[in-house]
């Protein structure tokens, strides 16, 4: 079947393609309508499963990196490690990575392109590499900059560590790290396959330091996916295929500050949230609408009735009235700064039980913006105090640059990075 993914036309990077020939007509048409017409968890897909969908393939070439505007996908897992090396194998590295990106997004017979039929290759997916949709998105951290590499005055501008905001109660060891990788596919196998791959070929120049993975609902009954309170959690996301708001909104430009190399890369912010379920499931679905300022059926404001309605935040009081605290109306931006939006892109996670035998759970939120003081960090700040509060607890996660995509300027991501 053919997913046309929004923004498609601006480049490979957000573009789907099947690698075994020409899929098409109506069901083209019909993925592409189920796009456009709004979001999922982050941004809406369709959800017809044929057996086409192994060859599901975005290209990693492009001027922006696969995994951001691309549609979200079934499974994730997040990876973020430290660079182990010197200024040498950092080229190495990113190198490395670069190659084994194309290959594995690529699919294929094993030995077909002499990257994939490496003695190590895992095996779990067989001898014909499937790619469901595979992206592996590379973002670097703000410890990257420090003095080890020499990188000090490359590091894009607003690119500093994750700052603890109100009522967070970050872990260390679930925080930051020189490199985030996200690797991303509709099947949970090919994530896998990814993952174990990415670390034997970047062994010895990476140490994991930490990893969370998370996976996305089929829509349920219809429209966006739901997270683990039970909402509808993307609805509000801007449109992947306006290519100017893309511009406004996502991706960084050189100039004004920034370094040149960072042209058609994003700022990523991770931020890992545990819900508190037991809680949450005891809370009447009143006061759940309440909270988020939606209805928890449907996804419609409370001001509204269909879940695409625009939210009215004209009044204060009343039933049907979306509370100052609810999570809406403060993540919402204010009339006066339009361009205060972010990209969501979130995944739940599952990570059974906590010591004390309580459910371990919650978002792998996730949000790409081309300014991370203007956009995520003036929203957070906004959600202080927030109802929600109460109920979840932010406890890791770090602000990287995803990188710009491949095939963005000679000498790859190396020489973006190291200048040389
Ligand atoms: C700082 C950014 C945000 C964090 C952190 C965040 C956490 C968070 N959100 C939900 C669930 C929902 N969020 C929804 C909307 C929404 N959230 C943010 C930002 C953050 N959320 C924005 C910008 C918006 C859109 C606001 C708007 O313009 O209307 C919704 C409603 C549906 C939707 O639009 O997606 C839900 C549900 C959770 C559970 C959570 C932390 C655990
Ligand atoms: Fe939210």
């Amino acid at each position: 079947m053919t997913r046309h993914a929004p923004g498609g036309g601006t480049g490979p990077g957000t573009g789907r393609v099947t690698r075994r020939g020409l899929l098409g007509g109506a069901a083209g048409a019909a993925g592409g309508a189920a796009l456009a017409a709004g979001a999922g968890l982050a941004m809406a897909r369709d959800d017809t499963t044929t057996p086409d969908e192994g060859d599901l393939r975005y290209s990693a070439d492009g001027p922006h990196q696969a995994g951001i505007l691309t549609p979200v996908q079934r499974h994730a897992c997040y990876l973020a490690g430290d660079v182990t090396t010197d200024r040498e194998g950092l080229r190495r590295l990113l190198d490395t990575l670069t190659a084994r990106i194309r290959a594995l997004t690529a699919g294929g017979p094993v030995g077909d392109d002499g990257l994939v039929r490496t003695a190590a290759d895992n095996g779990i997916l067989g001898d014909d590499l499937p790619t469901a949709g595979l992206t592996i998105t590379v973002s670097v951290g703000a410890s990257l900059f420090d003095r080890r590499f020499g990188l000090a005055p490359r590091r894009p501008a607003r690119l500093v560590p994750m700052p603890a905001f109100a009522d967070d109660a970050l872990d260390p060891a679930w925080c930051g790290g020189d490199l985030l990788v996200q690797v991303c596919a509709d099947e949970p196998d090919v994530v896998v396959h990814a993952v174990r791959d990415l670390l034997r070929a970047t062994r010895g120049d990476l140490q994991v330091r930490w990893r969370r993975d998370g996976f996305t609902s089929p829509p349920r009954p219809s429209g966006t996916p739901r997270n683990l309170l039970g909402f509808k959690d993307g609805t509000a996301n801007p449109d992947v295929s306006d290519d100017a708001l893309m511009d406004r909104l996502v991706w960084t430009h050189g100039g004004g500050g920034e370094p040149d190399w960072v042209e058609g890369g994003s700022y990523h912010v991770v931020r890992l949230i545990r819900m508190f379920v037991e809680f949450w499931d005891r809370v009447s679905v009143r006061e759940q609408n309440a909270i988020f300022g939606r209805d928890k059926s449907s996804g419609a404001p409370l001001t509204g009735t269909d879940e695409f309605d625009p939210p009215d935040y004209t009044g204060q009081s009343g039933g049907g009235a979306i509370r100052l605290d609810a999570h809406i109306r403060r993540a919402s931006r204010s009339g006066t700064a339009p361009d205060q939006r972010i990209l969501r892109r979130g995944f739940n996670y599952d990570a059974g039980l906590d010591a004390a035998g309580n459910l371990d759970m919650g978002l792998i939120f996730t949000c790409f913006n081309a300014d991370l003081e203007r956009q995520f960090t003036a929203i957070q700040r906004r959600l202080e105090g927030e109802a929600l509060s109460d109920y979840v607890s932010p406890f890791g996660g770090g602000f990287y640059f995803a990188l710009p995509g491949l095939g963005s300027g000679e000498g790859g991501w190396a020489r973006a990075v190291l200048g040389t």
